[in-house]
């Protein structure tokens, strides 16, 4: 079985492009969600973002205080390594088990935000990126969020820029909102079947 992961910066239309490859029946790990469940259900995660962080980090019902926490690690190189290091040896262990879960699909994708910056693309066979223009990202997510234009650009500037991801994948999906972006999904889907295949 062959596995795919799927990336962009923020806005590219990472979600948008997964939900078209699971139409086409691909089981699809969404790693970003997977994070936020492991972050309200892992005991011994709960704990460690506690200690770094101050108990602020969750409300009192148990929910995590996303404001707090992302105001501290997207303003704070070194508090959000600290958070990654905490999260992603979950994430890692969660996405082993979905794929031996689903072993019998020809191939199976990754959604993750920092495929790249987290070195996970390293686990998959292949790579795919998303890209579209940062202004065209700027303003969906704006428009999906509510957020200000300071709020992503700090986001942005937390991922590796859309170049350097560039050279790391291995296929493109260019989501502009100029080029058809089914035909693109539809060529990727027939290759990784036929890599499957062979
Ligand atoms: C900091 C948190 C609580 C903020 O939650 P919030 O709902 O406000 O934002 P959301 O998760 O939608 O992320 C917003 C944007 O920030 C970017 N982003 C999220 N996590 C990270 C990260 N660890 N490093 C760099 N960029 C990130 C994403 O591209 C996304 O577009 C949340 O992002 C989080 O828990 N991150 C740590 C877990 C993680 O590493 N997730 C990424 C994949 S495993
Ligand atoms: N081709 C497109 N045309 C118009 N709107 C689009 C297109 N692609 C995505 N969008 C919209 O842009 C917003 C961002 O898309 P999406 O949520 O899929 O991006 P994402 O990369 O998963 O975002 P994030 O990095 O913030 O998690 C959504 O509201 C989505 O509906």
């Amino acid at each position: 079985m062959l596995k795919v992961g799927l990336t962009g910066n923020i806005g590219s239309g990472k979600t948008t492009i997964a939900k078209v490859f699971e139409l086409l029946g691909i089981p699809v790990f969404y790693a970003d969600d997977e994070a936020k469940k492991v972050m309200v259900t892992d005991e011994v995660l709960i704990a460690g973002i506690k200690q770094a962080f101050g108990s602020e980090a969750y409300f009192d019902d148990g929910n995590l205080n996303r404001k707090y926490i992302s105001n501290i690690v997207f303003n704070n190189k070194a508090e959000l390594e600290k958070l990654n290091a905490l999260v992603h040896p979950a994430v890692f262990r969660a996405f082993a088990r979905f794929d031996a879960q689903h072993h019998e699909a020809p191939y199976v994708i990754r959604e993750a935000a920092i495929l790249f910056e987290s070195g996970s693309y390293k686990m998959c066979d292949r790579a795919i990126m998303i890209t579209a223009p940062l202004e065209t990202r700027i303003n969906r997510v704006i428009a999906r969020d509510h957020l200000t234009r300071a709020d992503v650009e700090s986001r942005e500037a937390r991922q590796m820029p859309q170049e350097e991801k560039l050279k790391l994948a291995n296929d493109v999906i260019i989501n502009d909102g100029k080029q058809l972006v089914i035909p693109q999904i539809l060529r990727l889907h027939e290759l990784y079947l036929s890599l499957a295949r062979n």
